[in-house]
C-alpha cells in the first residue's frame, strides 16, 4: 500500500501492523478495546475486551487521558531549530526550541521503539481546512485509535481538488507509549510534542494523551504556513448571522469561543481555528471541541444538543455517582465533577449540529470581537474598539483567570498570549497583525471588546458575568445596535463603554459602578494597566509599529 511505503520511507518504520482508514464505527469499537476507553479508567474491562461490540456506536466514547495530561503541555512543545526557520518561527514565546540533533536522536529512538515492539498503528488522512485551494493535507499515524476518531470527528475528510497531496502532505506520529528521557533526548520531562517543518512531521513522544494535541499541533503548523501564503489564520470561532453578517470571536482558552459562537440564532462556520483569505472565512476544521465542565443544558442548548448525538467523543468526565461507564448515556455522566479535570471536553463533529455553514465557509466579517475573560473584574463588560486598539489588543492578548478549584488561590492569573493564542502563533505577532490591520481596513468591520470574566469586584468578591448578559451585549453590537452610541471613556484603561445596551441594565456598563469599594476598583484597574504596559514593553511591540493605548 502506498501509505505503507510513504511511512517506511518518510520515518523507517518497519513490521508494523496498520490499520488505514478504519471507519469510525470500527475505531470506536478499537478504542474500547485497546485504549484507556469507556468503562474503566485504567483501561478496558474484561467483559468490555470480549464483548467490545455490545456498547454500539449510539453513545459516545467516553476517554480518559493520563492523570497529568488532561490539557496541552505547552512547556513540552517545540518546533526544531532548523537554521532555515531560527529566525522566522517566534521562540521568545510559548513555541520551545529543540535542536536539531536532539531531535533526530529522539526520532530514531521513538521508531526503534516502535519497529522492536511491532506496534499497530493507526492511520488516518485528512486536511486541515475545507477549501481546496489551501487545504494542507494531515496524515494521522498514532497508537490510540481514540486519537484516530478525534482526527476523523474534528477534520475535513474526502475533499476533492487538493493539488499536490503527496509533496504538502503533514504526518503526525503520536506515540504515548514511548517515554522521553530528558538526559538523553533533550526535552524537558518525559513527553516531547515537536513541529519539524524541514520533513513536514509532527512528532508526540510519550504520554501527552489528551486529544487536542492532535489538533492544536496541526493548528500550529497552518498559523506557519498560511501567512505565507497572504492568509490570516486565526485562533477564534466564527459564525453568521440571518443578513449574511459574519462575526469572528478571538481569545485565549475559557473566554468563550466555543460557547459564544454556538448560538442557535446564527450559522457556525468553527468554534476554534480559522483562515480569512480574500475569499472570506473558512473554518480549519469540521468539528468543535467544548468545554463540559458544568454545562448548563439550558443557557447552552446547542452543545448540550450536540452531546446526545452519535459518533462523539467525551473526555475525562466521569460517571455519575452509582452509574458504570459500561451503561452510560450522556445523561449518567457527571458533568459538574472536575475531580479528573476541570478541563473536562467533548468532541463531536459538525454534522451533529444542523445550523452550519456549508463547506465552513463564509463572507468577511462585519464584526471582530476579542474576548477575555478578566478575573479582575475591571475590564468593562463591553468596550468599543477603533482600528488601532484592536491591533493593541490583539498583540497584547489579554486574559487572567482563576487557577483551576486550588484551595486558597484568591488572586487572578494574568495571561498575556500575542494574537490570543501565543503556543500555537508559530509566526512573529507582527506577521498577523499586518495582515489583520490590511484586511480590517479593507472590510471596514466594527470591533468589539468583550469581558466574559469577572463584574462587581475581583474574583473572590464579584461573580464571573452572566452569560445571557454576554450573549445580550454580543447580540447588540452583532445587530449593529451599538454602532454609534453614546459612550463614555474608562480613564485608567482608555476604553469606550456604551452608556446604554437594549437588554441589559446600564448601571453594569461602567464596572467601576459595580464594585462597592471604587478606590480598590482604582488600585485594581491601575495594577492591571501597569501590567499590560510592561508586557507591551517586555515583548517589544512599539518595534512592530503597534501604537501604545494603555
Ligand atoms: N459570560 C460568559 N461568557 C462565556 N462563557 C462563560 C460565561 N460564563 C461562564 N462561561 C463558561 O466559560 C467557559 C468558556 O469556555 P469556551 O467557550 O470553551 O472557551 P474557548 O472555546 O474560548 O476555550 C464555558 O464553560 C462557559 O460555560
Ligand atoms: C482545544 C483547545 O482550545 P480552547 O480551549 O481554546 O477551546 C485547547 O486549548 O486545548
Ligand atoms: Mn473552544
Amino acid at each position: 500500500m502506498r501509505f505503507q511505503a510513504d511511512l517506511e520511507k518518510l520515518f523507517g518504520l518497519k513490521d508494523i501492523s496498520y490499520k488505514y482508514e478504519l471507519s469510525k464505527a470500527e475505531l470506536f469499537h478499537e478504542a474500547i478495546a485497546n485504549d484507556r476507553g469507556r468503562v474503566h479508567r485504567d483501561g478496558p474491562s474484561d467483559e468490555q475486551k470480549a464483548f467490545p461490540t455490545r456498547l454500539g456506536v449510539n453513545g459516545p466514547l467516553v476517554y480518559y487521558t493520563d492523570p497529568d495530561c488532561t490539557g496541552r503541555r505547552t512547556k513540552d512543545t517545540y518546533a526544531v531549530n532548523w537554521p532555515e526557520v531560527a529566525d522566522e518561527i517566534w521562540f521568545k514565546a510559548d513555541l520551545n526550541r529543540y535542536e536539531p540533533a536532539q531531535y533526530e536522536g529522539l526520532l530514531k529512538r521513538v521508531i526503534d521503539h516502535l519497529n522492536a515492539k511491532k506496534a499497530t498503528l493507526y492511520v488516518k488522512d485528512v486536511f486541515m481546512g475545507s477549501d481546496p485551494d489551501f487545504a494542507v493535507p494531515y496524515r494521522f499515524v498514532g497508537e490510540y485509535a481514540t486519537h484516530a476518531m478525534f482526527v476523523h470527528n474534528m477534520f475535513p475528510k474526502n475533499l476533492a481538488g487538493v493539488k499536490d497531496v503527496d509533496a504538502r502532505r503533514w504526518t503526525m506520529l503520536n506515540v504515548p507509549s514511548f517515554v522521553c528521557e530528558p538526559a538523553r533526548d533533550g526535552s524537558r520531562s518525559e513527553a516531547a510534542v515537536i513541529i519539524d517543518t524541514r520533513n513536514k512531521i509532527c512528532l508526540v513522544a510519550g504520554r501527552a494523551d489528551y486529544c487536542g494535541v492532535n489538533k492544536k499541533t496541526i493548528f500550529t503548523v497552518g498559523n506557519y504556513l498560511m501567512p505565507k501564503e497572504g492568509r490570516l489564520s486565526m485562533h477564534c470561532s466564527a459564525n453568521v448571522g440571518k443578513n449574511n453578517d459574519a462575526a469572528i470571536l478571538f481569545g485565549l482558552s475559557g473566554t468563550g469561543k466555543t460557547t459564544l459562537s454556538a448560538d442557535a440564532s446564527r450559522r457556525l462556520i468553527g468554534d476554534d481555528e480559522t483562515i480569512w483569505s480574500d475569499n472570506g472565512l473558512c473554518n480549519l476544521e469540521d468539528g468543535c471541541y467544548a468545554k463540559l465542565i458544568d454545562l448548563d443544558k439550558n443557557a447552552e442548548p446547542v452543545i448540550a444538543d450536540a452531546l446526545s448525538k452519535a459518533g462523539t467523543i467525551i473526555e475525562n468526565v466521569p460517571p455519575l455517582p452509582g452509574k458504570k461507564m459500561e451503561e452510560c448515556h450522556p445523561d449518567e455522566l457527571d458533568l459538574f465533577d472536575g475531580s479528573i479535570a476541570e478541563n473536562t471536553r467533548f468532541s463531536y463533529p459538525l454534522e451533529a449540529n444542523p445550523n452550519v455553514m456549508p463547506n465552513g465557509q463564509g463572507p468577511h466579517p462585519r464584526t471582530i470581537v476579542l474576548l477575555t475573560a478578566d478575573a479582575f473584574g475591571v475590564l468593562p463588560p463591553i468596550s468599543i474598539l477603533e482600528p488601532k486598539d484592536v491591533m493593541y489588543h490583539f498583540v497584547s492578548g489579554f486574559t487572567a483567570r482563576v487557577a483551576g478549584t486550588e484551595v486558597g488561590v484568591s488572586e487572578p492569573q494574568p495571561t498575556f498570549s500575542a494574537c490570543f493564542g501565543g503556543p500555537f502563533m508559530a509566526q512573529k505577532p507582527n506577521v498577523y497583525a499586518r495582515l489583520l490591520a490590511e484586511k480590517m481596513e479593507k472590510h471596514h468591520a466594527r470591533c468589539i471588546l468583550l469581558n466574559t470574566g469577572w463584574s462587581g469586584g475581583a474574583y473572590g468578591t464579584g461573580k464571573r458575568m452572566k452569560l445571557s448578559v454576554t450573549r445580550a451585549l454580543l447580540n447588540a453590537a452583532l445587530n449593529g445596535e451599538l454602532d454609534g452610541v453614546e459612550t463614555e471613556t474608562q480613564p485608567i484603561l482608555n476604553l469606550k463603554m456604551p452608556k446604554s445596551c437594549p437588554g441589559v441594565d446600564s448601571a453594569i456598563l461602567n464596572p467601576r459602578n459595580t464594585w462597592s469599594d471604587k478606590d480598590a476598583y482604582d488600585a485594581t484597574a491601575t495594577k492591571l494597566r501597569d501590567m499590560f504596559r510592561d508586557n507591551f514593553k517586555k515583548k517589544g511591540f512599539a518595534d512592530y509599529g503597534i501604537e501604545e493605548r494603555i
